[in-house]
């Protein structure tokens, strides 16, 4: 019984372990999710506060450089001859790193001998009229046309050198960019071209027209056209600190052109595989961009989580592995105490039912087994006998030996009858040196048989210190319906024959029932 009780709680053990286990797996896991969408969360504003960032950087630059041509173009309105100290005085502070200012005047062919003189006589140097050959590069004679934008000032950073009296008109792009910043009368920007230093730019092209009070602009009030370009790569990174410029990979294309698409500008950060991702509409004067933004590798190791998901994931499993070894041993020290306690009630029943000398059942348990077999003997019609016995004189025994030796001879005579008895046959102590042996399945005969040969293991074998100890046997099997009592009556009279027929014998009781 007590095995079947430790496997069954063997098996709820592991049940338990196991669901304590998948309980601790499934809350890190729950703890693993939320951690990494809150994360997410916070990855996805930080890209976004990037972005936003540097798209208002990028505004700013973009129309400051639009207001600082605005600003040279009204200067060129407002003066009524500009030479070239003057320009260069008014537009020194205003030009940036990687940017020229310049200033294109618009001259009829006519006109064209009266203006280099006039240019020579302002202090211009190096005057001279010429235009680039497209194709080759080199400085060839103006080209015949009605009118010439003929390069007058320019100031810029770096060492290429362009000599005063430069028709742009022969320049690639730059006559329908000029011409549309005349018709509009508004401030254009250009797609990316090639500047004179061969490097790549944007033009910002503004018209100067003279404004006569009351007359209508028209065509021929146009005089020039104030002209400012900066490298690209300048205007998208200059003034951007380094390691945000590292941490955002920037692509700059145009919109409404048949450029539509295409990246005219790439940052050196490559884009990291991700999902993040925003892009953004800049609107710079008659130009519109659009801008995309991706994390780089720099933004995204900046901004990794993935350290805390293995500290999670490592305390997620220490603390279940804690956790179920805790509730198996919980589990299992529950498991032995209740094991302890079985074995100790078994203990106590023993002890309640066993006489405390002689380990044979006492006469409380003599009562109980005998008032169950009876039952089962009236249900079952089989054979119940009793073999009631007494030592002779053992008063004497006492007397002579003394109290302990008695004992001794009380242990020893259990230990001969239970070694000479079947497993069956179950020996009780019903008095102080009165013994029952009660007999399941056995009739009289071989119940006095088994009683003869007690009788003569007791007699015939001396017992220690004492010698021949004998006893008095009563014998007597269940009659049908018999009641407890005269069953027993009728065996202890039995004994009480043999006892008054000279002691040392076996007496059978009689058939009839007694009372
Ligand atoms: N040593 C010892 N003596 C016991 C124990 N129980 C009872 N006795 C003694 O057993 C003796 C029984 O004596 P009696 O009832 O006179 O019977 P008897 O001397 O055996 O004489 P008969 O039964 O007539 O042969 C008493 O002296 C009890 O004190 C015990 O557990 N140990």
């Amino acid at each position: 019984m007590m095995s079947t009780r430790q496997n069954a709680l063997k098996a709820s053990d592991v049940a338990l372990c196991g669901l304590v286990c998948l309980a601790g797996v499934a809350v890190t896991f729950l703890v693993l999710i939320l951690f990494v969408r809150s994360e997410q969360r916070t990855v996805n504003v930080a890209f976004q506060l990037e972005v936003d960032e540097r798209f208002s950087r990028l505004q700013r630059r973009f129309n400051t450089q639009v207001l600082k041509l605005d600003v040279v173009r009204r200067f060129f309105i407002n003066a009524d001859d500009v030479t070239e100290k003057e320009f260069l005085g008014f537009v020194t502070p205003l030009v940036g790193e990687d940017e020229a200012y310049s200033w294109v005047s618009r001259i009829l062919e006519k006109d064209l001998q009266a203006f280099r003189a006039k240019a020579l006589r302002n202090g211009t140097s190096d005057f001279s009229y010429h235009e680039i050959n497209p194709d080759t590069g080199e400085r060839v004679p103006l080209t015949r046309r009605p009118e010439h934008w003929i390069l007058l000032y320019l100031l810029k950073r770096d060492d290429v050198k362009i000599i005063p009296g430069m028709d742009v008109l022969a320049r690639p792009g730059r006559q329908a960019l000029m011409s549309k910043a005349r018709e509009t009368r508004q401030i254009v920007v250009s797609q990316p071209l090639k500047m004179t230093n061969g490097q790549s730019g944007i033009f910002f092209v503004a018209p100067v027209f003279q404004e006569l009070s009351g007359v209508p602009l028209s065509d021929d009030n146009l005089q020039g056209f104030v002209v400012s370009t900066v490298r690209l790569a300048s205007l998208m990174e200059q003034g951007i600190p380094l390691p945000s410029l590292q941490r955002l990979n920037v692509t700059l294309s145009l919109i409404d052109t048949q450029h539509q698409g295409e990246n005219i500008y790439q940052s050196s950060a490559p884009a990291a595989p991700s999902a993040l991702y925003a892009q953004r509409l800049l609107k710079v004067a008659d130009q519109n961009y659009l801008i995309r933004f991706r994390p780089s590798s720099t933004f995204l190791v900046a901004n990794s989580y993935t350290l805390s998901i293995s500290l999670i994931i490592v305390f997620g499993s220490g603390l279940t592995l804690l956790l179920t070894l805790m509730v198996y041993l919980l589990i299992t020290q529950r498991a032995r105490a209740l094991s302890l306690v079985d074995e100790r009630t078994q203990d106590l029943r023993l002890l309640n039912i066993t006489d405390h000398l002689t380990g044979v059942y006492n006469r409380r348990y003599f009562e109980e087994l005998m008032e169950r077999l009876l039952i089962e003997a009236n249900v079952q019609y089989r054979p119940l006998s009793l073999i009631m016995f007494d030592v002779d004189h053992f008063k004497q025994i006492n007397d002579r030996w003394g109290h302990q030796c008695g004992d001794n001879v009380l242990k020893s005579l259990c230990a001969r009858i239970r070694s000479a008895t079947r497993k069956t046959d179950l020996l009780c102590r019903t008095g102080g040196e009165e013994f029952a042996l009660i007999c399941p399945d056995t009739e009289l005969n071989n119940t006095r048989l088994l009683a003869e040969k007690l009788r003569a293991l007791i007699s015939t074998l001396p017992f220690d210190e004492v010698g021949q100890v004998t006893c008095s046997f009563g014998v007597a099997t269940w009659i049908p319906s018999e009641s407890f009592d005269a069953f027993i009556r009728r065996a202890d009279s039995a004994m009480y024959r043999a006892k008054a027929s000279g002691r040392d014998q076996v007496q059978l009781a009689d058939m009839e029932q007694i009372g």
